[in-house]
């Protein structure tokens, strides 16, 4: 069967985190870039001892200092890292010298196809394929190319274009602003995401 994850990336507060533990997403992103979504190393610490073990949490990072990534990986902060910068595949390459069991999911901005078709031979784990960072709007998904590596696809997911999304067979879809009212995480909405997934994930 298909199963078809979720990433509700973003969550900065404490009642973030009571919501995502209610209704399980797989995966939380903690943005470490500059963002209104922003969190600082302490507070995604805190965060990340009250989330539930089986939600696993993103580092999002825009051209970081490869030893942070390593400290917050070593520190259980976080459990996967996305490179949402110009990070090439030598960076990328020393992050696994560093961490050779890191996850790598490498966020990329879709313009035309061989964008995400060039990273078919590259040492990550994962593609994302975004329109940007955290904009809230989506890219052409007619240009997503031929990809070897399993992919999250990102940009202006919201609960009424999910369906359409599901058909490009992504491994993960990848929410933040569509899960959001007035700039924070919204409980209504997530339960309306994660309602939505379950139920395209038992229909098959
Ligand atoms: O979300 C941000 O503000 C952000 C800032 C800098 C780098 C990456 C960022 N977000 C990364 C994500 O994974 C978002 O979930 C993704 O871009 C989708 O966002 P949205 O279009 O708002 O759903």
């Amino acid at each position: 069967m298909k199963y078809n994850k979720i990433k509700i990336c973003g969550l900065k507060r404490k009642k973030d985190i009571e919501i995502v533990n209610k209704y399980k997403p797989d995966y939380i992103g903690f943005v470490f870039a500059e963002s209104p979504r922003q969190i600082d190393f302490t507070k995604a610490a805190e965060l990340k001892s009250l989330l539930n073990k089986d939600i696993l949490a993103v580092g999002v990072f825009v051209d970081a200092d490869i030893q942070d990534i390593v400290n917050l990986t070593q520190s259980n902060t976080i459990d996967m890292i996305q490179l949402h910068g110009d990070e090439d595949e030598e960076y990328i390459k020393k992050l696994k010298e560093f961490e050779k069991n890191i996850t790598i999911i490498k966020a990329i901005e879709v313009k035309n196809i061989e964008d995400s078709e060039k990273w078919n031979d590259s040492m990550i784990d994962y593609l994302l394929l975004d329109n940007g960072k955290g904009t809230g709007k989506s890219f052409n998904w007619n240009l997503i190319g031929n990809i070897k590596k399993p992919f999250f696809i990102a940009g202006g997911i919201n609960v009424d274009n999910m369906e359409d999304i599901i058909k490009f067979k992504p491994f993960a879809i990848d929410i933040s602003s569509g899960a959001e009212k007035n700039g924070v995480k919204d409980s209504e909405k997530i339960d309306l995401i994660m309602d939505k997934i379950h139920n395209i994930n038992n229909s098959y």
